[in-house]
């Protein structure tokens, strides 16, 4: 029976409050408006990005009630006015970064950052400036444009990527933040060139996807850093060809590499969001061409430094949101790349749980034996 045109109730994994366990509880869901999609949801990842801004230590994440998740896949149940790129039954993924193809960032062709939505998004607000869920009489925000930890959501149409119904939700939805980020940032934001040193900061689910990413563009030597070796064996299986645990060392990790590389790499990557392993990076850089991009997610208030020495004598700081990946356009053929084996997502999906586990999921994340690369939360 088709729910179309009616307030749906369901169940979501509500934030009452920072710091506060998840509340499974149920929840109304409205009708799209215009240029909105409602979209049931049948699997999310779970992302560190959820647990900072739950942690209540996001700059732009004070929102309460709020239901977080922005790594997400599902199927849309209804359309509001106007909507013509999607249509009920569709498989979609969420996009926390949409894309317009209008605004000024869309045009540019230099960035993925469309920021037609931004203002608005990031108060957990539609652009009208309410919200399309309620919770025992209460508004509850949105989060990142997305809230995939709900049966039900309701995304801007600019929001969505439409991919191939034969892949699983349950193991595409990673495309939506972790996978596509890591992999986007070796092969779009760097643009890693074959025959190329690269060294990956982290290998949590971001870095594990440079390594894939970096694999892909044929670099000669991949370098895996992490402080947990039980990463290495993802790693190694990804193309990673050299594996470093910087508390194996008693000097400073970039001596260390420069020492291994005769000079530096050609690229680095932080995935961890610590501002002293993104100065380590920036300065395991080889002079003159080394490109190091921050991918990590820094605490609030924190900065960066470098001797500014490091970047006149030819070393280059980038960052990367998304991977520098367009949604729309382009995270559906990274799906095709999935389902032609071109890409690996499987090995990604370590720990599944229920809606009603999800705090579960967070622990699982946060466990430090380092056997949780993701937790998904399937609905179904
Ligand atoms: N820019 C963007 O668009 C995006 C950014 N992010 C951000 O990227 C970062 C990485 O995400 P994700 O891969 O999911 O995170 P994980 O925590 O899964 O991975 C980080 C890894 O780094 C290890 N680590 C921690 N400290 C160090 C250190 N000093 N030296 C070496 N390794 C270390 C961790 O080990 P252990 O587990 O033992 O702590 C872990 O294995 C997060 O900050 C996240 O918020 C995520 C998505 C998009
Ligand atoms: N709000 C935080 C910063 C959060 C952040 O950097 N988000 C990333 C995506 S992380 C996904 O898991 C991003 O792409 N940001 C781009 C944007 O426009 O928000 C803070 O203020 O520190
Ligand atoms: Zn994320
Ligand atoms: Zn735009």
């Amino acid at each position: 029976m088709s729910t179309a045109g009616q307030v749906i109730k369901c169940k979501a994994a509500v934030a009452w409050g920072p710091a506060q366990p998840l509340s499974v509880e149920e929840v109304e869901v409205a009708t799209p408006k215009k240029g909105e999609v409602r979209v049931k949801i049948l699997a999310t990842g779970v992302c560190h990005t959820d647990a900072y801004t739950l942690s209540g230590k996001d700059p732009e994440g004070e929102w309460w009630p709020i239901i977080f998740g922005h790594e997400g896949g599902g199927i849309v149940e209804s359309v509001g006015e106007g909507v013509t790129s999607v249509q009920p039954g569709d498989h979609v993924i969420p996009l926390y970064m949409p894309e317009c193809g209008q605004c000024k960032f869309c045009k540019s062709g230099k960035t993925n950052l469309c920021s037609v939505v931004r203002s608005t998004q990031v108060r957990g607000l539609m652009p009208d400036e309410t919200t399309r869920f309620t919770c025992k009489g209460q508004k509850v925000y949105h989060y990142m444009g997305c809230s995939t930890f709900s049966q039900y959501t309701v995304l801007l149409e600019i929001s969505i990527a439409k991919i191939n119904p034969k892949a699983s939700l349950d193991k595409v939805c990673l495309l939506g933040c972790g996978i596509t980020t890591g992999y986007g940032a070796a092969t779009k934001t760097a643009n890693v060139q074959p025959g190329s040193t690269v060294a990956v900061f982290g290998c949590g689910g971001v870095g594990l996807s440079v390594i894939q990413g970096a694999a892909a563009r044929k670099a000669s030597r991949i370098f895996a850093i992490d402080k947990n070796p039980k990463k290495f064996e993802y790693a190694k299986k990804l193309g990673a060809t050299d594996f470093i645990n910087p508390d194996d060392y008693d000097k400073p990790i970039q001596q260390v590499l420069t020492e291994l590389t005769d000079g530096g790499l050609d690229y680095t990557f932080e995935c961890v969001g610590n501002t002293k392993l993104m100065r380590a990076a920036l300065e395991s850089c080889h002079k003159g061409w080394g490109e190091s991009i921050i991918i990590g997610v820094a605490g609030a208030g924190e900065e960066i430094s470098t001797r500014p020495f490091q970047l006149v004598t030819g070393r280059v700081w980038k960052g990367s949101a998304f991977g520098g990946v367009k949604g729309r356009s382009e995270l559906p053929n990274l799906v095709e790349d999935y389902l032609e084996k071109k890409l690996e997502i499987d090995m990604f999906v370590t720990h599944q749980f229920k809606l009603e586990n999800i705090n579960k999921a967070f622990d699982a994340m946060h466990d430090g034996f380092g056997d949780c690369i993701r937790a998904i939360v399937n609905f179904e």
